[in-house]
């Protein structure tokens, strides 16, 4: 029955809403990141792909501690050694070959190499909504799957008896398992069922599947949960002209956490933050970094190296590139909700970024009006969108189709929105005219430190 439920929501745009009133509110999204130029996606347009849906929980990795307890979606308290050791027992380990077909890797070095299975699996337990994840490998230009981490579920719990559906994961060789079906569908590159149902046999003996499902055949009540939802306001979420969505409270309290600790660690090391000038020597009234490629706004250019100590800037974070991109989905969904006839993509395309810019505004910073025109050509004619996150204090916001700042439109960004520029407004100009002072959530300025001001992250594909 329950399996029967979950495979309900598989449509993207509906199961962002049926996410906001489940249990456990999730974001969706639905891509698998290529981990270099030669390997394909998996293929968007199969049965599963269509049942996005990925836990918004984590997206910066597991915070919590080697010995910190959990709390197991099956009611166990396991601990991270306890977990780990028996989830080696029970998942023998595989050979994976990630990112190169010619070094094999088992995966062992694999998880610690990225500890991204583990991450995601430790996810799946604490998750009702995941039921597992499944180890892939690259071979040829397509994905095979080297084994199906299930979710450990109680004994004789009839959740297992089917088969499962995937969904795609921008973690390296890994996807995240959406839902069990009834339906004796697989994706042929998935490789064999057998290993699926294989796997799930050995998944009722893992620790924390000590309790037993007694209410089976019983009618199900209606749960309540002691937390509350991991609230996003639809209704306040925004198209501010075509091509041009503004997602309000979009980043839930403990990701802007996040993101300002890793953009406060990544700005300590080389190619941090520093105080960038303009080529009269004027300085901009913010601090900067970049990650990805450097933006240099003297020669206005992008390069590999930074400007001021010549170093390569840092990697973009995973768990920043899962939010962008599951920010364009929602945008999607909302272009599509306002207007059925149209493809979102046409009005707002996907992209995958490459740059990303990080600005930090003192409560005296400003940016003046201006274009971002310095992506490539290709970028820019396709209306690749810029996308940004704002955290900290609000700032008022200025956009309209010319430098006239009394003809602008003017927003107020909010800490955790994320406004998105693509399409036909591409090009729009936009500013920062002010810092709203003492704006900023209180729990984010206690457990991060993070001064007064605002943090903004603008990632686009040059
Ligand atoms: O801070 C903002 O909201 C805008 C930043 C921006 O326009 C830029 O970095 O190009
Ligand atoms: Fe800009």
């Amino acid at each position: 029955m329950l399996a029967l439920q979950r495979i309900t929501r598989f449509d993207h745009c509906r199961l962002s809403t049926a996410a906001l009133i489940s249990r456990q509110i999730s974001l969706p999204y639905c891509f698998m990141k290529k981990m270099n130029a030669s390997q394909k996606h998996i293929s968007s347009n199969s049965v599963y792909s269509s049942k996005q849906h990925i836990t918004a929980q984590k997206p910066f990795g597991n915070e919590s501690s080697a010995e910190e307890t959990s709390q197991s979606s099956l009611g166990g308290n396991i601990n991270q050694k306890q977990f780990q050791s028996s989830y080696e027992k029970n998942f023998p380990s595989l050979s994976v070959n990630v990112g190169s077909s010619s070094k094999g890797k088992n995966f062992e070095n694999w998880r610690k190499r990225t500890g991204s299975a583990f991450e995601l699996m430790q996810e799946a337990i604490n998750s009702s909504e995941l039921e597992g994840i499944a180890i892939l490998q690259e071979d040829g230009g397509t994905w095979i799957d080297l084994g199906l981490r299930p979710r450990p579920r109680p004994a004789n719990s009839s959740e297992h008896e089917g088969i499962v559906s995937l969904q795609e994961s921008e973690y390296e060789g890994v996807v995240k398992v959406a839902s069990v079906q009834e339906e004796n569908y697989f994706p042929s590159h998935f490789g064999k069922k057998k290993v699926y149902r294989k796997y799930f046999e050995k998944s009722n003996n893992v620790v924390g599947t000590k309790s037993s499902d007694c209410s089976e055949g019983l009618p199900k009540p209606e749960r309540f949960n002691i937390c509350l939802p991991r609230f996003r306001d639809i209704k306040a979420q925004e198209i501010l002209r075509p091509g041009m969505v503004l997602l309000k409270h979009y980043i839930s309290l403990r990701d802007q956490i996040n993101i300002v600790k890793t953009c406060n660690s990544l700005g300590e090391g080389p190619g941090g933050f520093y105080r960038p000038g303009y080529k009269d020597g004027a300085k901009l009234r913010l601090h900067m970094m970049c990650l990805g490629l450097n933006w240099d706004p003297q020669t206005r250019k992008y390069d590999k190296r930074h400007p001021v100590d010549n170093c390569e800037p840092p990697e973009i974070p995973l768990g920043f590139r899962l939010l962008v991109q599951s920010a364009i989905k929602d945008a999607h969904c909302l272009i599509k909700k306002d207007s059925d006839m149209v493809n979102p993509e046409d009005i707002l395309p996907s992209m995958t970024p490459n740059i990303c810019i990080i600005n930090f505004y003192s409560i005296h910073g400003r940016l003046g009006l201006h274009q971002d025109r310095d992506e490539s050509r290709d970028s820019l004619y396709k209306g690749l969108p810029v996308v940004s996150f704002s955290i900290g204090d609000s700032a008022e916001f200025l956009y309209g189709d010319g430098r006239e700042i009394d003809q602008a439109k003017k927003v107020l960004l909010e800490s955790g929105d994320v406004l998105l520029f693509g399409g036909e407004s591409r090009m729009v100009f936009h500013g920062v005219p002010s810092i709203v002072p003492s704006s900023a959530p209180e729990p984010l300025k206690t457990k991060t430190g993070l001064r007064h001001g605002r943090l903004n992250l603008t990632f686009r594909q040059i």
